[in-house]
């Protein structure tokens, strides 16, 4: 197989990921870029194709899949879905956050869990991949049902998780609420106070520090890196994000405190524009205490104004930070944000710009972090979270909040390295794909056939 040039091999490779998970098409998305990468890896290190690698870094380590069944306020009894995908466990326990959104699909989670890999590696705090969730939508869901539906996800899970086997944590529509039902659940079922088996915890029972504002965070430290490269900073750039959930509101926060002038944010059903700069209290009690929707905040702010139509990327901007979900900025919004002259997209989300998106942001020299190295911030306090429980410790916010920022400079500078060392300076996702998967292979060489 070695006789075989690293572009046919990867093109084979992807054709048998076609071939064995038809319907995924968010899953063969990530792979793709992925393998795109790879290729002058492969080139110039043709040991990490050997024993069949690659092919055994595209297939889970393990899919679960479970019945989730729950009663409502009323006595009727639902049914759901629930997912975990181990992906890989080369580096460390498997590690990544649960989701539950009504439309999740296993693709969803075997993309998420995919890019995983690579976001945790790139962090290089000894921690393997993986994702889960459910088809479980909790709004206007009443805080009761949606306890009984995390014990009941958490029944059948437990036996897949364990501080040295699988340790999930929050994702969208799983915050601090929903985590704590579910150590609740495990705790009951262990019979154990297990901290390291869940983070995003309660900062009094076993949290870290900085955890729920480090995604975010770390998404705005990464953008300051990539503008640091040209001798730029933040201070008085127009920023624009999308959601206004986790990753959101502490990336407006962050990047309100290095200067910025953060002008629009969005929900599922619009965009808000505030030209005197984003309120963040008032945002933070619509979004984090009422759970309300943003045309509230127009209501209660004189010259912000809310749309349902058109795209929050319509609202001109130096910074675009896509924190909201997948394939939300297409092609049609790179136009418009190369159109107004935007210099840094960076990716709050996972995989938020679709390809297209990226060819026109790429083409147009806008500078491109992709997801897995901006938002790595996040999984990396995890990481953090974790020792924390082994040493049980709890350091101070500003001592969590330092650790990121040089977690976060790490990665920059190992995506920069790695870009150029393959050929393509300013290449982000090369750098982001190729630095991440040389960790993951030499570990799986290491490791043998497994
Ligand atoms: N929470 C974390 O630590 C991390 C989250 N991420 C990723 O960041 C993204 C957001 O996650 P969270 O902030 O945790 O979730 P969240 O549930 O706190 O917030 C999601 C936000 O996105 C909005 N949204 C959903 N679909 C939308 C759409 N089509 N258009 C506009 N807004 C939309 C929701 O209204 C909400 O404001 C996801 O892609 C997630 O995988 C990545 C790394 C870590
Ligand atoms: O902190 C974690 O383990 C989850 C983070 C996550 O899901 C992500 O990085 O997308």
């Amino acid at each position: 197989m070695m006789s075989v040039d690293a572009s046919s091999r990867v093109e084979a490779v992807y054709a048998e990921v076609l071939r064995r998970n038809p319907g995924e098409p968010e899953f063969h998305q990530a792979v793709r870029e992925v393998l795109h990468s790879l290729e002058p890896v492969l080139r110039k290190c043709p040991q990490y194709a050997d024993a069949n690698l690659v092919e055994r870094l595209v297939e889970p380590e393990r899919q679960v899949i479970f019945r989730v069944p729950w009663t409502d306020d009323a006595g009727e009894v639902h049914v759901n879905r629930g997912y975990r995908v181990q992906f890989s466990s080369a580096l460390g326990p498997y590690k990544g956050g649960l989701r539950f959104v009504p439309q999740l699909s296993l693709g969803t989670v075997k993309f998420l869990a995919f890019e995983q890999i690579f976001k945790n590696a790139l962090t290089g705090l000894g921690i393997g991949a993986g994702k889960g969730g459910a088809d479980f939508d909790p709004k206007g869901r009443s805080d009761a049902e949606v306890m009984r539906f995390c014990q009941s996800f958490m029944t059948e899970l437990h036996r897949h998780l364990g501080e040295h086997t699988d340790v999930p944590a929050g994702d969208i529509n799983v915050g601090a609420r929903e985590i704590g039902y579910l150590f609740g659940q495990y705790k009951r079922l262990a019979n154990r106070y297990e901290a390291g088996v869940l983070t995003g915890k309660g900062i009094g029972w076993g949290g870290s520090h900085a955890r729920t504002e480090a995604t975010g965070y770390g998404t705005v430290h990464f953008v300051q890196e990539m503008l640091g490269t040209r001798g730029e900073e933040l201070d008085g750039l127009r920023v624009v994000l999308s959601g206004s959930g986790n990753v959101s509101l502490f990336a407006v926060e962050k990047a309100q405190a290095l200067g910025a002038q953060v002008v629009a944010c969005s929900d599922s059903s619009g965009y808000v524009v505030d030209e005197a700069g984003l309120d963040l209290d008032l945002l933070k009690e619509i979004k984090l205490e009422r759970r309300g929707r943003l045309d509230t905040y127009a209501e209660a702010r004189a010259g912000a104004r809310f749309s349902s139509r058109g795209s929050v990327y319509d609202v001109p901007c130096d910074v675009a930070l896509p924190c909201a979900t997948q394939n939300e900025l297409r092609e049609e919004h790179a136009l418009g944000l190369v159109k107004n002259g935007v210099k840094v997209v960076a990716e709050g989300a996972n995989m938020p710009c679709t390809p297209d998106a990226v060819a026109v942001l790429r083409e147009a020299g806008v500078r491109y972090g992709p997801g897995k190295a901006a938002n790595a911030g996040g999984v990396a306090t995890s990481a953090l979270e974790m020792r924390q429980n082994a040493a049980r410790e709890s350091w101070t916010f500003s001592e969590a909040e330092a650790r990121l920022a040089v977690v976060m400079r790490g990665i920059h500078a190992d995506c920069v390295t790695a870009a150029e060392e393959f050929g393509t300076p300013d290449d982000y996702v090369l750098g982001a794909n190729a630095a991440g998967f040389l960790r993951v292979a030499e570990a799986m060489r290491d490791q043998g056939v497994v």
